[in-house]
């Protein structure tokens, strides 16, 4: 059937949008079936000026969970973990709760509090204490135990970071090797992903990149480089690295089925909404937004310091839009950087 064309106007008007509202630059690339259309605006890096491209990487923050819970449903795929097993069967004595399973994990149901809620409430010391550090998949969970649960096992949907911290920790202790390693063989190399990396807890991004511009929380206050950090708060929560083609690649993959069962996809896209307009849903380690035209696109945001994202693709796989802000800590630029989904997958607003 045919499908609208994307409105490139309108693209780059979210682009420009997001500039004005404080990002240093910002682009989209869309594939679809008359082929591949690139806008950037802007800059990628603000000292030498150099205008932002769509062949430089970034960090892809929270989408880094969709590569996560792909891995992991293969696993299941593979009989070697069970959806509704608990957690606690693979990692015995880890959580608190016999109660939470694995699919708590990949839903966000399973009640553990987000450590990054106190360790980034203030957002450059908060950053600045943790950038350079380390920290074992233990520790990070020992932060979130410390804390208050935030509902039963499978009550209700709560966004939680530490939920794909132990996502990480099973595909480790299920495969015996590195997170590295599992998203090398299962989804890197078989999609030819070749600007895409884990290199936790390595500081650098290899090759050309975006310099990333995190916002303090006092206004007027200068912008502050946050390009170079270990992510290591995130793990599989967070810290790939990626680029707009390999994101668009990811996505339209993952759609058309090249990466996991059609059961596991079912799985994987059956969603429960988290907005009161029911607009936006949440699946396995997976997004779907519902959008104006009618057209509902899968996939995953993301938020790290200096980096907004968005990665989605229509559910035959035949269209998908990533986008990147290099800014944070300003909710305006993720807000209007959103508009280049509707722009790009419902086209030109009727006259
Ligand atoms: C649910 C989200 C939005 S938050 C979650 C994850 N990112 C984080 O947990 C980082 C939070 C701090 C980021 C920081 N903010 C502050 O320090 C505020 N004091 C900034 O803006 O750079 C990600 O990515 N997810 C987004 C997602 O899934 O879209």
């Amino acid at each position: 059937p045919a499908v609208p064309a994307p409105d490139l106007e309108g693209v780059t008007a979210a682009l420009n949008a997001a500039m004005a509202n404080g990002a240093p630059g910002a682009m989209a690339r869309f594939t679809g079936p008359d082929g591949v259309r690139t806008r950037t605006v802007g800059v990628r890096d603000r000292v030498s000026g150099e205008a932002m491209d769509t062949r430089a990487r970034f960090r892809i923050g929270s989408v880094s969970k969709t590569f996560s819970s792909v891995v992991l449903l293969q696993l299941v795929d593979e009989g070697r973990l069970e959806l509704d097993a608990p957690v606690n069967r693979y990692l015995p004595g880890l959580l608190p709760d016999e109660r939470i399973t694995v699919r708590h994990l990949l839903t966000h149901r399973s009640g553990l509090a987000d450590y990054t809620d106190q360790m980034f409430a203030r957002t450059v010391p908060g950053f600045e204490a943790v950038r350079n550090r380390v920290f074992s998949p233990q520790e990070l969970v020992g932060l979130s135990l410390a804390l208050p649960r935030t509902t039963e096992p499978g009550a209700a949907y709560k966004y939680s970071n530490t939920n794909f911290v132990v996502v990480g920790m099973l595909i480790e202790k299920t495969t015996g090797t590195s997170l590295a390693r599992q998203y090398e063989r299962r989804v890197i190399k078989p999609l030819n992903l070749r600007h895409t990396s884990y290199v936790h807890p390595e500081t650098r991004i290899q090759g050309q990149h975006v310099r990333g511009y995190l916002h303090p929380d006092e206004e007027g206050a200068p912008l502050v480089d946050s390009t170079e950090q270990t992510v290591s708060w995130a793990q599989a929560a967070g810290a790939v690295i990626s680029d707009p083609a390999d994101l668009n690649t990811f996505t339209t993959a993952l759609m058309r089925g090249r990466l996991l069962s059609p059961r596991m996809m079912d799985a994987m896209t059956t969603v429960t909404p988290t907005d009161a307009a029911q607009t936006r849903f949440y699946g396995l380690g997976l997004r779907r937004y519902d959008l104006s035209c009618g057209t509902q696109v899968y996939g995953h945001t993301g938020t790290v310091q200096g980096f907004y994202t968005y990665a989605f693709a229509t559910r035959d796989g035949r269209r998908a839009l990533s986008a990147m802000a290099n800014t944070s800590n300003r909710g305006a630029v993720n807000t209007v950087l959103g508009g280049t989904l509707e722009a790009a997958f419902c086209g030109k607003p009727a006259k």
